[in-house]
């Protein structure tokens, strides 16, 4: 049985059984004090949880009118937290998002935040976790668990999507009660956030014969470059996320100005390079840029809607999405890339996380990569 993709066909599902409690909970950690007074925001988190404050920085900026920064929460707690600006109190809002609640920079971040003035809320699945007790606001986003057999570990995808569904309706709460967004407004965005789940259905049910088959044609693949800009940046890097972590192949995510930058030089030319887009503002440099990679000999991609048609013609596969507002398009874009590694990974018969071999061991998160263990910067600092 494949439980990354039971758990990828679950998503649909999960927008039934999540949307009304996560509305609930983002009126109550959002109330009208923070939501008036905030003059920037921080999203900051590791791995997954770094690449949805990358899908949603566009839906705050956009719907809320909140300058956001996303960071990693390295780059957070070491060198960004101390630098905020001092606007006083209730001005600097830092979500720190961890699905485990255990990820030691994460809980270091909003330990460094708190300590430097920020308000701080923990964006969590887990109920008293680490960066529940460092927070002073707690955010609790939860996906219903999900069967699957005992000892199974597989990528994340629940989690990830709950957390995507969490932020943007924090973006359109914090849009309407800034009035940036007037009520009807909000209500639109949220009952197109709700109709999600159709959107997401579609795409599976559009790309996963294509994921599937291209997983089984270019077997004799090496690396995986996927390719996006704006929201979809941070889908380029969670879909090379889900293919370390499912099949273990080299994998980038890049953003598609940088792609022609940087890649365009790489020495193997037929490398599989998905170039990511709703067809938004960054629809005309995704077309230059896969149009680039084509001449080079790359074997290109499209995961786009179907109306991308210039980029559709330049691709050898398209993995269709749904077509919604470039701002939610992260929710349904990142399907494919999801799609493609889980199958990946059964063409090839490689387990997951490398069945936690090689040196590697899954107690603590990590083990010997002391995700949840490492030193903090109190521990030391000179
Ligand atoms: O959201 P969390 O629990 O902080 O985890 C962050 C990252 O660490 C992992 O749990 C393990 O590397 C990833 O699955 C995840 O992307």
């Amino acid at each position: 049985m494949n439980t990354m993709l039971a758990q990828i066909k679950s998503l649909p599902k999960l927008v039934d059984e999540i949307y009304p409690s996560l509305n609930e909970t983002v009126r109550q950690v959002l109330d009208h004090e923070l939501c008036l007074s905030v003059k920037r925001l921080f999203l900051v988190g590791c791995g997954d949880s770094h690449h949805v404050a990358l899908n949603t920085e566009y839906a705050f900026e956009a719907l809320a009118g909140v300058p956001t920064e996303p960071m990693t929460a390295m780059q957070y707690a070491r060198y960004g937290a101390g630098f905020m600006p001092s606007t006083g109190p209730l001005t600097n809002l830092l979500i720190g998002i961890s699905v485990s609640g255990a990820v030691a920079r994460t809980v270091e971040a909003l330990r460094m935040g708190r300590q430097c003035g920020a308000v701080t809320i923990a964006l969590t699945a887990t109920e008293g976790s680490r960066v529940t007790q460092e927070a002073e606001r707690t955010f609790l986003a939860a996906a219903p668990s999900f069967e699957e057999p005992p000892g199974t570990a597989t990528p994340g995808v629940r989690s990830f999507f709950v957390n995507q569904l969490a932020l943007l309706l924090s973006a359109v709460r914090l849009g309407e009660v800034r009035g940036r967004l007037t009520l009807s407004e909000a209500e639109t965005w949220r009952s197109q956030i709700r109709r999600l789940n159709e959107a997401v259905d579609w795409t599976i049910e559009q790309s996963e014969s294509q994921a599937r088959e291209l997983a089984e044609a270019w077997k004799d693949a090496n690396e995986f470059v996927f390719v996006g800009a704006g929201p979809n940046f941070g889908t380029a890097l969670f879909s090379a996320a889900k293919i370390l972590e499912a099949s273990g192949d080299s994998a980038l995510g890049q953003d598609a100005e940088e792609w022609g930058h940087l890649q365009y030089f790489a020495r193997t030319a037929e490398t599989p390079t998905f170039f990511i887009t709703a067809c938004g503002r960054d629809y005309s440099r995704t077309v230059e840029a896969a149009t680039a990679a084509k001449a080079i000999g790359r074997r290109v991609v499209a995961i786009a809607p179907n109306k991308a048609t210039e980029l559709v013609g330049l691709s050898r596969y398209h993995l269709p999405i749904a077509e919604v507002p470039e701002v939610l398009s992260p929710v349904v874009a990142a399907i494919p890339g999801e799609l493609v590694a889980a199958y990946r990974s059964e063409v090839i018969g490689e387990p997951f996380f490398r069945g936690f071999g090689g040196g590697r061991s899954i107690e603590g998160g990590g083990g010997i990569s002391r995700i949840r263990t490492s030193d903090t910067w109190e521990v030391w600092q000179p």
